[in-house]
């Protein structure tokens, strides 16, 4: 059967398997992914970042010729997902760990959402372009947990978000069960769900509940998402259809804290910590 090598890391307590797979030979199918993050049976993670060459593999090869790297990203059920923004970063850092790419230098990342640009800031924090929100509304979706329902905004951050206000964090109970949504129409491919508190100005709390995964400590593709829509509350009353370039919303998680900001031309920039932990081999 062999062993496999894996390396161990976390965004804000958003942890991850990488795998080091830089010609794309290693057969990484659901029930591995499956294996390798159950936190009994196997090494224990939310997901899973396979570091292949973008020409290695189909799903990267669009990106090659602008992005070396592909981040091949696995939830912990084995799905695919297209962007993680915990999981960009710590991937990154694995690779200026590992000697592959120069840190001076704003790294290009290939991921199912696209290139993703990765900058290495002097406080051993990174930051990420996340590009420009989608905001497929108007419809108004509904998202319930804990026999209640609120009201929620959905947001495309590459992945499918929809971001509940609540007015406690501990409201929507355990999340130990799928949270549901109305219509269900409106998440045909599933969806991570935010459940947000204001803290002050610019600054807020989420707890999230991911699809593929479960309740996470973090998530940073949903950190974005409830500033997008911070953002709106915030400049309802002055009717900016823009996000405010310049402005940065503090968003807490229960793994640490994350930093949102928007450029003027409409992209979010993620800015966060990313750290290794442990290295290891899994016999199969
Ligand atoms: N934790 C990630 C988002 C993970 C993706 C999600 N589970 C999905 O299927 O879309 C992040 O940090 O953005």
């Amino acid at each position: 059967m062999g062993t496999i090598s894996w390396v161990k890391g976390h965004g804000t307590e958003n942890d991850f398997v990488l795998l080091h797979d830089p010609d794309g030979t290693m057969r990484l199918d659901e029930g591995l992914v499956r294996e390798l993050c159950h936190r009994r049976r196997g090494v224990g993670a939310d997901g899973v970042l396979r570091v292949v060459r973008s020409a290695a593999l189909d799903d990267g090869r669009p990106y090659a010729d602008e992005a070396e790297w592909f981040m091949d990203f696995r939830n912990a059920d084995g799905s695919t997902g297209e962007m993680c923004g915990n999981g960009v970063r710590v991937f990154a850092h694995y690779l200026r760990v590992h000697g592959l790419v120069d840190p001076s230098v704003e790294l290009p990342v290939g991921t199912r959402a696209g290139v993703k640009r990765v900058r290495f800031e002097d406080d051993s924090q990174l930051s990420v372009d996340m590009g420009r929100p989608r905001l497929p509304g108007p419809s108004a979706v509904m998202v319930s947990a804990a026999g209640r329902s609120w009201p929620a905004v959905p947001v495309d951050m590459g992945n499918p978000h929809a971001v509940a206000f609540v007015d406690d964090l501990a409201d929507p109970g355990p999340l130990v069960e799928q949270p549901t949504w109305s219509p269900s129409e409106a998440f045909p491919k599933g969806v991570n769900i935010e459940f947000a508190v204001w803290r002050g100005s610019r600054h807020l709390a989420m707890r999230v509940h991911e699809r593929g995964v479960g309740e996470t400590r973090s998530c940073g593709t949903g950190a974005c998402s409830v500033a997008v829509v911070a953002a709106a509350v915030d400049h309802l009353a002055d009717q900016q259809v823009n996000l405010p370039a310049g402005e940065a919303y503090r968003i807490d998680v229960p793994g640490g804290s994350l930093t949102v900001s928007f450029r003027a031309d409409q992209h979010v920039v993620l800015t966060g910590p990313a750290v290794l932990t442990a290295r290891g081999e899994i016999d199969l």
